[in-house]
């Protein structure tokens, strides 16, 4: 079958996009599908697929698939992609409009034009942080700040903050001797997240300032994780580390994200979204 795509990205966090508004898929078919179109050599290369759909409570749906087929549950990148493609493809009508996610709902904010948007604002809601809601195993009730946490040799601290998806926050010295390819394949599969988890690494520079390396579940290392840049926001506010209401400045490998979280609020995340490619799948279903 020829299935039309747009590949865009979130700081260098690609992924291909299917606009459900225009084709349909079967549901059997996603996490294979996801998985072929990802994959770099046979594929058009991505980290993962990501659908926009009709919906009946939001203006548009989204749905990602990491390179793996598993399906999780939000994107931060891809949901300022999704904005993007929705405004300049007329889906909504005004530069505000909802999204739907497996996790909720969203509100984004597109920056530019009909014929170009730059950047895009998410009102991401508030980060889930109870410990049995992450979900991650120990006494409910309780959030997880800067707790011991050993992996394989590593002696590390762990912050774990949902956004919907979880994420292990540790905090290092140098992010360039983060364990990111040592000790993030070994916690991403770690029992004690049963839903598996997005491992990030956090340096500091200042209070609204740091550096941030991922290990995503489902994908391995990506250049960018948008849900991991809020997670490793709130992580930071709730180790004293950075104050609530300010736009911190995050420096993943793709690019920066700017992110704020309103105490007892919402976590904001502003950056770019830019399209790359679009053409026509040829896939042999089941091949
Ligand atoms: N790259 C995405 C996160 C994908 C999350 C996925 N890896 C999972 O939760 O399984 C982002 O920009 O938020």
């Amino acid at each position: 079958m020829d299935i039309p795509f747009v590949k865009l990205h979130g700081l260098k966090n690609s992924y291909i996009f299917v606009d459900l508004f225009q084709f349909q898929l079967e549901e059997e078919m996603l996490a294979p599908l996801a998985i072929d179109i990802a994959d770099r050599n046979t594929g058009i290369g991505s980290d993962g697929l990501i659908l926009i759909h009709p919906s009946e409570t939001c203006d548009v749906g989204m749905r990602i698939f990491n390179l793996d087929g598993s399906e999780a549950m939000n994107c931060g990148n891809g949901l300022r992609c999704v904005a993007k493609y929705a405004f300049e493809n007329n889906l909504v009508d005004a530069d505000t409009f909802t999204i739907q996610t497996k996790a909720g709902q969203v509100e984004a904010q597109v920056h530019g034009t009909r014929k170009h948007v730059h950047e895009v604002t998410v009102d991401m809601g508030a980060p889930i942080l109870q410990r049995e809601l992450i979900p991650m195993l120990g006494e409910e009730g309780q959030q997880v700040a800067d707790e011991a946490f050993d992996a394989g040799e590593e002696q590390l601290r762990v912050t774990a903050v949902s956004m919907g998806n979880p994420h292990a926050v540790f905090f290092v010295d140098n992010i360039d001797n983060a364990p990111l390819y040592t000790a993030g394949p070994v916690i991403t599969n770690d029992s004690r997240f049963p839903e598996g988890v997005n491992v990030e690494f956090i340096e500091m520079v200042s209070e609204k300032e740091m550096h941030f390396r991922v290990w995503e579940r489902g994908s391995g290392v990506t250049q960018a994780c948008g849900t991991g840049a809020c997670a490793a926001v709130v992580a930071a506010i709730l180790n004293k580390k950075s104050p609530y209401g300010e736009e911190v400045t995050v420096h993943l490998s793709g690019g920066d994200l700017f992110i704020r979280w309103e105490k007892d609020g919402s976590v904001w995340m502003r950056g770019a979204a830019e399209k790359t490619v679009s053409g026509t799948f040829h896939w042999e279903h089941g091949a």
